[in-house]
């Protein structure tokens, strides 16, 4: 990393480390000059990073890492997302400058992805000490940041939909790996976190951002309309950690508990905070953790303050 990156992520760090708001919220808060002092490709990362810090702070997130605690990981921690999650911003950033060059969706921008999201990977692995904190964010994010670089006007919709376009073409150096994601689809059929990308992430398009939209709209705070937008993934999404840890079984019980937290009011209500608890505690019986939705979290806060309403 060069100094200018050290410095730009230091500036992020300290703003972060004094934001009282969820920092996506402080980022695009009123009088924020922080969008029009920065390049496009320094902006977007900070948007990305600051959706993942806020996914991260999120709690109570049932199975997941919180401000609460580890959920159902042994080797995660809260304090290791933050650190996992700034050490990506230069990864996001190039990936956003590899957009602004290509200046088109086509292979060179895919090739220049996949190279840039391997060793986005290598450097999370490296701040980790081997645990993999983000592979799934660092797809979705990375695709999301590439569409915004290449069409700052476009809504959340279509930024999605652009991504996808993306994702659908094959990485030319690919190679053919033995990922809990791959050994999950050929045992249980269902597609994951690619499909979710090639499909133009309907998951957060259909389900996170409307969610999040009602749930406001219906009196939520901004954590617990939050919470709801995550629910609302994990009630459809083919979580493919969720099956790897927990088979199909944990996968239902994740999708029905969080049916019925939405059900019964949302995170918000009396009822849907008891049935909240109690998915959480199921899916600690289980040791399941539904890391994929939480990645589309962020991947949902970071299209709302990227796309254009
Ligand atoms: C296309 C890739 C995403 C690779 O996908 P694949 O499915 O082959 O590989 P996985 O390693 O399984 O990673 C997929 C990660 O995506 C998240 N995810 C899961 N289900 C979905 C879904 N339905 N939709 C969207 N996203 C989903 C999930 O990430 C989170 O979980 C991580 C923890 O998972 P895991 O490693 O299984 O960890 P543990 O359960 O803790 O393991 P044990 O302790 O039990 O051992 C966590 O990191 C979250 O991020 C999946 O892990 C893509 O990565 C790829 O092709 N990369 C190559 C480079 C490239 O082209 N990059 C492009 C950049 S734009
Ligand atoms: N908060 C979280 N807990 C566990 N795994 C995750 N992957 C992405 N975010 C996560």
């Amino acid at each position: 990393m060069n100094a200018y990156d050290l410095t730009l992520r230091q500036a992020f760090h300290a703003h972060v480390e004094t934001s009282p708001l969820p920092v996506t919220a402080s980022l695009s808060a009123p009088g924020s000059q922080q969008g029009a002092a920065l390049p496009l490709a320094d902006h977007l990362a900070d948007l990305a990073v600051a959706a993942l810090l806020d996914e991260a702070d999120l709690s109570p997130k049932p199975g997941l890492v919180d401000r609460r605690s580890n959920g159902a990981h042994h080797d995660m921690s809260l304090a290791l997302m933050h650190a996992s999650a700034l050490a990506l911003w230069p990864c996001l950033r190039q990936m956003a400058e590899a957009a602004q060059q290509c200046g088109a969706i086509g292979l060179p921008l895919r090739a220049a992805l996949g190279r840039l999201g391997r060793e986005g990977e290598a450097t999370m692995l490296a701040t980790t000490g081997g645990v993999n904190t983000h592979r799934g964010a660092i797809w979705a994010l990375g695709l999301l940041v590439a569409a915004r670089a290449l069409d700052p006007g476009a809504s959340a919709e279509t930024l999605a939909r652009r991504a996808g376009r993306i994702a659908l073409l094959d990485d030319p150096v690919a190679v053919m790996s033995d990922s809990h994601g791959n050994q999950v689809r050929q045992r249980h059929g269902v597609g994951g976190a690619r499909e979710q990308a090639q499909q133009g992430f309907p998951a957060v398009i259909e389900h996170g951002l409307p969610q999040l939209r009602r749930s406001r709209a219906a009196g939520a705070g901004e954590a617990h309309a939050r919470l709801d937008a995550l629910l609302a993934i994990m009630a459809t999404l083919s979580d493919t950690c969720v099956l790897w840890r927990a088979g199909p079984e944990g996968l239902q019980v994740l999708q029905r508990g969080a049916d019925a937290v939405l059900a019964a009011g949302g995170s918000a209500s009396l009822g849907g905070r008891r049935r909240l608890r109690e998915l959480d505690a199921q899916l600690l019986r289980l040791n399941a953790s539904p890391g994929g939705a939480a990645d589309l979290l962020a991947a949902c806060l970071f299209l709302e303050s990227a796309g254009s309403v």
